[in-house]
């Protein structure tokens, strides 16, 4: 990546970021009622099997409505930093113990995290995103690294981005290590992007 580009993703990770923050509460709650109507109703939902989501922060969409109406078979997972830079995903119900990681945010305490390539379904956090699928993390390159072996295999674990409509952006510069995403759900619009398309 030239310092050009790097330079030009922290800007515009900056003013997603506050255009994330700024959204008022009632938006946040019907929000997150949508998306999660929207996370259900994808083709590929699972009815069985550990699906990943994130705790979230920093004004990201809310996951928790639709942690709550999984189907009954379905094991919801958080994010747990590894000492080897990827991530991994431990079962989690709401009382159980959580511990804040470097970054502040709650991990699981007790259960064992399981491998990226164990969930059916990853929703990932993001910054930005664009209709083709391309995704703008926080920088770290924590989800790049983790799913980066869905580059040349076929879902499973199906990838879905969760984001407010207003972090969409017409076409972020994709960059060699970018995985992109099976779809992307905002509590406005669900983007399927088709990798056949020429
Ligand atoms: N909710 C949520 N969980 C997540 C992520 C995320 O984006 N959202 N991650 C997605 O990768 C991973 C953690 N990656 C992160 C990368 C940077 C920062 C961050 O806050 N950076 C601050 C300052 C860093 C610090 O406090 O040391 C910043 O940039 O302002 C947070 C998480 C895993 N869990
Ligand atoms: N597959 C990979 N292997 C090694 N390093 C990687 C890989 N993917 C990304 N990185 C490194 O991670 C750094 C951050 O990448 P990027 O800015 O795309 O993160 P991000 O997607 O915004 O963050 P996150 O995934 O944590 O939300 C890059 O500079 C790159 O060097």
């Amino acid at each position: 990546m030239t310092e050009a580009t790097a330079t030009a993703r922290d800007a515009l990770r900056r003013e997603l970021r506050e255009r994330r923050r700024r959204l008022p509460p009632a938006t946040r709650i019907a929000g997150a009622e949508a998306l999660a109507a929207r996370l259900s109703a994808l083709p590929f939902a699972p009815t069985t099997g550990h699906v990943a989501g994130y705790w979230a922060m920093d004004g990201e969409i809310a996951l928790h409505v639709w942690q709550l109406r999984l189907p009954p078979e379905v094991r919801y997972c958080l994010p747990v930093l590894g000492d080897d830079g990827v991530l991994r995903f431990a079962p989690w119900r709401p009382g159980e113990d959580l511990v804040a990681n470097r970054y502040g945010i709650p991990e699981p305490a007790s259960a064992e995290p399981l491998p990226a390539a164990a969930m059916a379904l990853i929703v990932t956090p993001l910054v930005g995103f664009d209709p083709a699928g391309h995704r703008l993390g926080m920088g770290g390159g924590w989800y790049d690294r983790t799913l980066a072996f869905r580059r040349d295999r076929a879902a499973p674990p199906w990838l879905v981005g969760a984001g407010f409509s207003v972090q969409r952006c017409d076409a972020l510069p994709a960059e060699a290590w970018d995985v992109p995403l099976d779809a992307v759900c905002t509590e406005t619009d669900t983007f399927t992007p088709s990798r056949h398309a020429a």
